[in-house]
């Protein structure tokens, strides 16, 4: 039996991965979270049954309690409850799908409480990579990549042979091939348009600045411990190609694949079985051919920002971040332009204290004195 505990349930990630358990029946749901969805929430409690489901306000959470009443599910909310889903007792393995840097306190608590974690949330590992990465070695607990590009590097290692580069690739979002102008003009439903991916608005916006691959990168550096000078980003415009690994001979490996995230879901939590079944499969024969580029850092500055922020590390990875979780919640408020994003986060990363190894409460404190500095710009 598989006991999993799903942070972000009612999510594109968290749903998916409610598909992959509804395919097999040794899986058993012990957690279920969500910031305000109550009503998908009180679906899953009432399909999955799981010991704890934790709301973001304490409002909802008693809301949800007299709804669900007549089921064993603990309510809970705030911070604590996310805790209490990701610590849950009895979970082996727990699913971040929360998205932003919400992610970062539950991840950690799961891995003091010696959970295994299928980690999509990549802000985790954006901010706090360099706490997480030696605490899950220490706790000897496995961090298996639900990203579909670190999916794909985690399935073309190879154990007798380290990694020379990764080649990690990019759709280019809707905006590819755009000039700095024509990003001048774009609107916030041609942002939400994912050319081959259908996910959550934030990520979905990330991908057209492309500030989602810089986010990656530094996933990928902190995942593989290979230098953000290692890692080259290739434009495939299809996603077909997932990622790649280059060796010390040149050759390179490839994972390839339809779009679908429950494949690299599923491999997340059986690893090392490939349970899941793509819908489609790659048709070379109607497949005519694979486009490669390379990204434009003049005109998709927020991934030139992201880049230089992986290289400083300590608190320039935060600060991005944070710059880049406010820029976009604005943003998709339509309160401001697709250009203002990076120019805010270039802002943020000019104006901030740097700090070498920032911690836990160091990285919280840097969210915050992002958003109140953000605040006062005038744009
Ligand atoms: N979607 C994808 O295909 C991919 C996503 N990722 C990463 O996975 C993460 C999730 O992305 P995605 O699924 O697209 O995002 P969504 O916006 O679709 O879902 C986010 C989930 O997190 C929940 N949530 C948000 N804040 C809180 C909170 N404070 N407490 C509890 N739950 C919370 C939401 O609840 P509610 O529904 O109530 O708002 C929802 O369940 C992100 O970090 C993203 O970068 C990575 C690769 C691919
Ligand atoms: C599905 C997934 O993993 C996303 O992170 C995806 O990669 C976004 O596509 P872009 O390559 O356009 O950023
Ligand atoms: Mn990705």
């Amino acid at each position: 039996m598989k006991r999993i505990s799903i942070l972000g349930s009612t999510g594109s990630i968290g749903t998916q991965t409610l598909d992959i358990v509804r395919l097999n029946d040794d899986v058993s749901v012990e957690a279920l979270s969500a910031h305000k969805n109550i009503d998908l929430l009180e679906k899953q409690i009432r399909e999955f049954r799981p010991k704890v489901a934790t709301i973001w306000e304490e409002v909802d959470a008693k809301l949800l309690s007299d709804r669900i009443k007549d089921t064993d599910t603990k309510v809970c909310f705030g911070m604590e409850g996310l805790t209490e889903a990701a610590t849950v007792e009895g979970a082996d393995i727990v699913v971040t799908a929360v998205v932003g840097m919400i992610g970062i306190e539950p991840a950690i608590a799961a891995i003091k409480a010696k959970k295994d974690i299928a980690l999509a949330n990549k802000e985790t590992l954006v901010c706090a990579g360099h706490i997480i990465m030696p605490l899950a070695k220490k706790m000897n607990i496995n961090i298996y990549p639900v990203d579909s590009e670190h999916s794909a590097i985690f399935q073309c290692l190879d154990k007798n042979n380290p990694i020379k580069k990764i080649l990690l690739t990019a759709s280019g979002g809707p905006f590819r091939g755009y000039t700095k102008e024509q990003l001048q003009k774009v609107t916030l439903e041609d942002a939400l348009k994912h050319p081959n991916w259908s996910m959550g608005k934030k990520i979905t916006v990330d991908s057209a600045t492309m500030v989602n691959k810089g986010l990656e990168i530094i996933e990928a550096s902190h995942l593989f411990g290979v230098d953000i000078d290692n890692i080259e980003v290739v434009i495939q415009k299809e996603s077909i190609i997932h990622s790649m690994v280059e060796f010390k001979d040149n050759g390179i490996i490839a994972q390839l694949g339809t779009p679908d995230m429950r494949l690299p879901i599923s491999y997340a939590l059986f690893y090392p079985e490939r349970r899941y079944i793509a819908d489609e499969r790659v048709d070379f024969s109607k497949l005519n051919s694979l486009n490669f580029s390379k990204p434009d850092l003049d005109v998709f500055e927020g991934l030139r920002l992201a880049i230089t922020a992986g290289k400083e590390g300590g608190s320039a990875p935060t600060v991005l971040n944070a710059a880049n979780e406010w820029a976009v919640a604005k943003f998709l408020k339509k309160k401001i332009r697709f250009i203002d994003i990076p120019y805010l986060i270039g802002k943020a990363l000019d104006a901030h204290k740097f700090t070498k190894n920032p911690s836990i409460s160091d990285i919280l404190l840097l969210k915050k004195w992002t958003e109140e500095y953000l605040e006062r710009i005038k744009i």
